[in-house]
């Protein structure tokens, strides 16, 4: 079944009026009723994004589509998007119920109406009682849920959010991560968020859209991103990562750290150069003869759930190890990992290139 994205963006070009060139050609497609992310590093362009899926910012090329029309010309208040700001926009001088109504209120709808629609967002956010509180009597979290509130009470078919939770403790933020996904899915409306915190991106997401420098590297679903990196930037922004230069000797063999070794990934060109990702979780330590790359312990850390390891190869190769059991210090140690732990990256392979390779090995496979 084809299913047709709300939103869509064709070649989105932005040149901010200084000169500088904040998106190239950026398109991306957005589903009804997902969570989607925009992850990447500061002024990677994901806040441009959201300006211009929202109505404040206009593209300098390409297109916005909704529901397969353009809406480059329609005004940010006409479009059925909402925007939950980064730092909330709430009104200091009303109380939480005149917030959240202030939407309704500027339609001019009939009080019941609006009474209604405000008690149907306080509750969607749990935040029934707390009609009459001032924004100063609340909590962050409660702030937070408020501005949400607002943004849901006139009932828009995607709300966009900007670094949601940056402004909370730790503790809150897993808190409010799963909150927001139940929320979504209660809702059933489409959220796309901006964070540059790959692990709520990971935990939050449908799908991920991957950015830097003003372009998306590649999009998928949290564990295609995690599991299968399309390039160094993007293995090395999500998850911790062993990368190693190293040569596909023939489909499913790959050679690295001078040895040669069963893997995965096929369809490149024999004796071409790779990289070579393997996750931290992935080595296993055993003793040296059972081992398939031998390092020597630098340093341990434990870190409640697991002791994080660096040791060091033959060729002064670091390898990093996450592991529920220690070792020792200085000691030599075995890594051991499956063929398909090892994970091979070409250089400069665009994501079609990329995805239609997996698609062609996956095939063989079958
Ligand atoms: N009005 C503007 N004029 C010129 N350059 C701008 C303007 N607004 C943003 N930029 C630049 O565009 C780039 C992308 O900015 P954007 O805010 O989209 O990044 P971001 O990924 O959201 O970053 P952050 O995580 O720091 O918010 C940055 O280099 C920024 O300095």
């Amino acid at each position: 079944m084809i299913v047709e994205p709300i939103i869509e963006l064709r070649n989105i070009g932005k040149e901010y009026e200084d000169g500088f060139v904040a998106l190239k050609d950026v398109n991306l497609e957005i589903e009804s009723g997902k969570i989607y992310s925009l992850l990447g590093p500061s002024g990677s362009g994901k806040t441009t994004i959201l300006q211009i899926i929202g109505g404040f910012s206009k593209p300098t090329t390409g297109s916005v589509l909704f529901e397969g029309k353009d809406i480059r010309s329609v005004d940010a208040s006409k479009r059925q998007i909402n925007t939950v700001f980064q730092n909330y926009g709430i009104f200091p001088h009303l109380d939480v119920y005149d917030n959240i109504a202030f939407g309704l209120v500027v339609r001019k709808l009939p009080k019941a109406e609006i009474d209604a629609a405000v008690k149907d967002a306080l509750k969607m956010v749990r935040l029934e009682g707390f009609s009459d509180r001032d924004p100063a009597e609340l909590s962050g979290g409660q702030r937070q849920r408020v501005a949400i509130a607002r943004a849901i009470v006139t009932k828009p078919k995607v709300l966009l959010l900007d670094e949601p939770l940056s402004a909370l403790d730790k503790r809150l933020r897993k808190d409010m991560q799963y909150e927001l996904r139940e929320l979504q899915k209660r809702l059933g409306i489409t959220f796309i968020f901006v964070t540059h915190d790959q692990e709520e991106a990971l935990a939050m997401s449908d799908e991920i859209f991957v950015l830097n420098d003003g372009q998306v590297l590649q999009s998928g679903t949290p564990v295609d991103i995690y599991d299968e990196p399309i390039n160094h930037f993007v293995a090395e922004f999500i998850g911790d990562s062993n990368i190693v230069p190293g040569k596909m000797i023939a489909d499913y063999q790959v050679e690295f750290v001078n040895r040669l070794f069963e893997c995965a990934d096929a369809g490149m060109r024999p004796n071409e150069r790779v990289e070579v990702v393997l996750r931290p979780e992935d080595l296993d330590i055993t003793t040296v003869e059972q081992g398939k790359i031998v390092v020597k312990v630098e340093t341990q850390l434990f870190l409640g759930d697991h002791y994080e390891i660096l040791g060091v190869d033959v060729d002064d190769n670091e390898w990093l190890i996450h592991s529920t059991n220690p070792t020792e210090e200085g000691k030599e140690v075995g890594l051991f990992f499956e063929p398909e732990d090892i994970h091979v990256m070409r250089f400069g392979e665009s994501e079609e290139d990329f995805d239609a390779r997996l698609e062609g090995y996956e095939e063989d496979d079958e």
